[in-house]
């Protein structure tokens, strides 16, 4: 191949591979081998610049605008950050400065480099008014419906060195307590788990749905601080402002006035890095005088006062010795890597995920193959590739069954999906267990007291089949029970009996739940695709499971976000008859049915239609969370402080003197409680 031929083909695949990370949100390949393309082709274009391509990879920030927002020019240039994956290149960066600014003393901020994407937030005068990706750098997505989801960051602030207009820009990203959740969830229906925290923040930033975006609990850091009249000498400075005006800053940077202070910076997190509640892939350099930065100055794509050290994932080579085939509550049956035991990222790892049949395809593993495991977010490690030139002479290729490991059924696959279901959904065993630890769980029917392998001894004696089962249970056949369990992982084993304190305790939680709210009951149900929301928005709509049971496919669809597939798996549970006397069952048994009385006032009439209200004080028929209701249920909406835009300021007892007062200057009608009432019959 020529020079030229290779230009070609890796900036061809360059900017694939950019579209599908910033557009899709999907990485292809590992960042490492990305980024080693990239040398490679700025490399090869230092040697033959001739045929060099315009907009290069190497030239450009890598993202671009989307269709379904709104295009924000930035005030301020959104640039990149040249990289390196080693401390030699370090030292060169801080020769190649102390080049241009010979004769003075150099001090370094060091960052961790968070996993995320870039925000840029405009305030005016101390208000939030624009949240905007990076984009292609000069121009981003307006996505500040989505920023403002975010709890950490101020809608207004006040302070009096503040300037009228400012940008502070940081890092969006999902905490991995929030990642793990939400792949929970989707594991939980049926879905695909996502890929990681970076791509599930770029996705979920760009979602047009604001109330998922805060349903997804993402955060963000902030690092930078941008005025047009500079107020401030050091960027440690602006950090402290930043802090100090309550922003979310990081609490892990750290000022080096050394080189070697921040190779020893970039040492120490290299592992503490993995105790942090978000995943990073580096740490950034940063020069700390503002003057000297303006000295350093920048290239198109990057600042030359600022580097980034990345980290290779951190990976180890380990032998694969089998793969065990888990059955879950959809049936799908998943592979897990067993491994020999090895240490990775302070953590002794023993099994790595294999997300789906495709993977062992992909990576081509065989039995006994020496295999690369990584860690990132995720909650187990991930298999990246295997080591050929260690493969035995003759290993094993892996078939992956056509057959249930649990109970034989011949497996299915649904059109356009991967995933290998056991069809057997009555009677395979792992399946009827998860469904009820499924129903048990906290955020269903919460009956705590019968976890920790309870349920598989009542499976195991027979006594519970489906989760009405539970409801016909009596003391004295749970007095007594008793099995050993054995931890796969330690090899100890425990005993776990039904005293009298459990079986009082297991009784009790099953009685409780009798009080458990319907959008609840309707989660535990486990209708594929019915997760948390959709079961609230759907027990919203309906209101009772009768309703509910009777809707027709074309009725769902009309319900706000619920689209065909979900519809097609509601239909299909009320359509099969066991299900049908499953519910029955639950409804006897005493279960909620129906939305509460509070739930039932949402949308009453339009009679507030166009109005808006605030209250004050305290009521005599109402609750202030009651009065919110009737609000909202008739379609009014509530404001949260008295301005020009309110309609009507209802008063009760004792009520906020600010508040008549702000009301009476700017003629605000004012109504008392039975005013009110008279509004809405
Ligand atoms: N795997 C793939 O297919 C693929 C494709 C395209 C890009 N990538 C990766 O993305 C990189 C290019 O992305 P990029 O241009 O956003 O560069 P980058 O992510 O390497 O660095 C720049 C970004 O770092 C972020 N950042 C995090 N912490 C920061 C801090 N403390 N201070 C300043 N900035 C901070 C900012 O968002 C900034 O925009 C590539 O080098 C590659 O690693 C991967
Ligand atoms: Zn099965």
């Amino acid at each position: 191949m020529t020079p030229q031929q290779r230009i070609d083909e890796l900036t061809e695949r360059l900017q694939y591979l950019n579209n599908r990370y910033y557009q899709d949100a999907v990485s292809e390949v590992s960042d490492f081998e990305f980024d080693a393309l990239l040398r490679e082709l700025t490399q090869l274009e230092l040697e033959y610049p001739q045929f060099k391509h315009k907009g290069s990879p190497t030239q450009n920030v890598g993202g671009t605008v989307s269709k379904e927002f709104a295009t924000v020019f930035h005030r301020y240039p959104m640039l990149s950050l040249s990289n390196t994956y080693n401390e030699q290149e370090i030292l060169d960066w801080e020769e190649r400065i102390r080049k241009i600014i010979p004769e003075e003393d150099v001090e370094f901020i060091c960052e961790q480099k968070f996993d995320g994407i870039s925000l840029s937030i405009r305030y005016e005068n101390g208000l939030l008014t624009t949240g905007v990706t990076r984009g292609d750098g000069t121009r981003g997505d307006d996505i500040t419906n989505n920023v403002r989801t975010l709890r950490t960051l101020p809608h207004h602030i006040e302070a009096e060195d503040l300037p009228p207009i400012f940008e502070v820009r940081g890092e969006g990203f999902m905490p991995l307590l929030s990642f793990n959740k939400l792949n929970q969830e989707r594991v939980d229906i049926g879905e695909e788990p996502l890929m990681n925290p970076r791509n599930a923040a770029a996705g979920t930033f760009k979602l047009q749905d604001s109330a998922e975006v805060a349903r997804r609990r993402l955060d963000c850091y902030l690092y930078t601080f941008l005025a047009d009249t500079e107020i401030f000498s050091t960027h440690e400075e602006s950090l402290l402002a930043l802090q100090r005006w309550g922003f979310n800053v990081s609490q892990t940077w750290r000022k080096c006035s050394s080189i070697q202070e921040v190779l020893a910076y970039i040492n120490e997190w290299e592992t503490k890095r993995f105790d942090l509640p978000l995943n990073t892939d580096g740490i950034v350099i940063k020069v700390n005088s503002f003057a000297q930065q303006r000295e350093l100055g920048y290239t198109s794509k990057s600042p030359r006062w600022a580097i980034a050290y990345k980290f290779k994932a951190q990976s180890v080579e380990t032998t694969l010795r089998s793969i065990s085939y888990q059955v879950g509550r959809t049936g799908a049956v998943t592979p897990v890597a067993n491994l020999s035991p090895v240490l990775l990222a302070g953590t002794i790892v023993k099994r790595a995920s294999l997300h789906n049949a495709n993977e062992i395809e992909r990576l081509g593993l065989r039995l006994g193959d020496h295999v690369y495991v990584e860690k990132g977010g995720e909650i187990i490690p991930k298999i990246t590739g295997v080591n050929l030139e260690k493969r035995p002479l003759i290993s094993e290729v892996i078939h992956y069954p056509t057959t249930c490991p649990a109970c034989g059924s011949t497996l299915i696959q649904r059109e356009g999906e991967v995933a290998r279901l056991c069809p057997n959904e009555k009677g395979c065993p792992p399946q009827i267990r998860a469904r009820l630890e499924h129903f048990i769980q906290r955020k269903a029917m919460n009956m705590d007291s019968l976890g920790e392998g309870k349920i598989e001894l009542l499976y195991e004696k027979g006594l519970v089949r489906t989760a009405a089962d539970f409801y016909a249970l009596t003391y004295e056949q749970l007095f007594g029970l008793e099995k050993t369990i054995t931890d796969p992982d330690t090899g100890k084993s425990k005993k776990i009996g039904f005293r009298e304190k459990t079986t009082q305790a297991i009784l009790k939680a099953i009685d409780d739940s009798k009080t458990v709210p319907f959008e609840r009951v309707l989660f535990a149900l486990g209708i594929r695709y019915v997760g948390e929301t959709v079961a609230q928005k759907l027990a919203r709509y309906f209101k009772t499971i009768e309703a509910l049971e009777k809707a027709s496919a074309e009725e769902l669809v009309n319900v706000p976000e619920i689209g065909g597939r979900i519809a097609q798996s509601v239909v299909e549970f009320f359509q099969e008859e066991d299900n049908r006397i499953f519910v029955e069952r639950l409804k006897a048994a005493g279960l909620q049915m129906s939305v509460g009385q509070e739930a039932i006032v949402e949308q009453l009439s339009d009679k507030l239609a166009g109005k808006t209200f605030l209250y004050t004080g305290t009521f005599e028929n109402f609750e202030r969370e009651a009065l919110e209701h009737l609000i909202e249920a008739h379609s009014g909406k509530l404001l949260s402080g008295v301005s020009g835009k309110l309609n009507y300021l209802i008063v009760g007892e004792k009520p906020g003197a600010s508040k008549v007062e702000k009301a009476k200057k700017l003629n605000v009608t004012m109504i008392s409680e039975e005013e009110f009432l008279k509004l809405i019959v």
